[in-house]
């Protein structure tokens, strides 16, 4: 059994979801971080992503690689690891509910890349209209399973992507989770969690992008 490599950009972005779980579950990986800058194209161990895009399945990354296998898809990666890591709820019903948890925050996800990367919708949208839409939603469904996270009291797969995007929103708007407190406290515990904790520190302290520099966040 090799280890498994996470290859993605030198952003927090998508391939974060995977990172996190795999910080988490303290499973070891290979976090092989590519330059995203355009303007020198030099990548990390000199792979350069004009020339690895060609080898890639959709020509997009997160990709996943593991004894001799190829994983694509945030999504597929994600429910792949957690099927085999065990964090995919406990029977076809948790399943089903961490998936909608988890298409329901790429929806936002989606808003936001549209505002960051073309403005449209604008801040203002995004802060007055989309997000309390969406986090009213999230936290209505936060509140369906007992436990302070999605399902009882332990991360799912779907805990490491509604945990990286409500991150994200502090980033536009530090106090945004106030008024929503189930979502609020599960964000409040996930950053205490021993494992995520150093990590999430260094990440901080490296500044790490999180796909948002042309908005001035940080
Ligand atoms: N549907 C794919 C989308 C992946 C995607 O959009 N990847 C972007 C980075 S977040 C990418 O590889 N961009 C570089 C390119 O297209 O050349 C997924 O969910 O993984």
């Amino acid at each position: 059994m090799t280890v498994p490599q996470l290859f993605y950009f030198d952003l927090r972005g998508f391939g974060e979801y995977i990172r996190l779980l795999f910080r988490d579950n303290q499973i070891e990986f290979e976090d092989i971080r590519l330059d995203h800058e355009p303007k020198d194209n030099r990548l990390d161990r000199g792979l350069e992503w004009q020339e690895l895009k060609k080898s890639m399945i959709f020509g997009q990354m997160p990709c996943l690689k593991h004894d001799g296998k190829e994983y694509v898809q945030t999504g597929a990666i994600m429910r792949h690891l957690a099927r085999i890591h065990g964090l995919n709820g406990s029977d076809e019903d948790e399943a089903t509910f961490l998936d909608m948890f988890f298409e329901g925050v790429r929806d936002t996800r989606k808003e936001y890349s549209r505002f960051i990367y073309y403005d449209s919708p604008k801040r203002e949208e995004m802060l007055e209209s989309i997000l309390p839409r969406d986090l009213a939603d999230f936290e209505k469904l936060m509140k369906v399973h007992p436990g302070e996270f999605i399902i009882g009291d332990k991360p799912n797969y779907a805990d490491y992507i509604l945990f990286e995007e409500l991150d994200v929103y502090t980033h536009l708007y530090a106090t945004i989770l106030d008024k929503y407190p189930s979502l609020k406290a599960f964000w409040v515990k996930m950053w205490q969690r021993p494992n995520l904790k150093a990590y999430l520190e260094k990440r901080k302290a490296d500044r790490v992008w999180i796909n948002a520099i042309e908005k001035g966040l940080d």
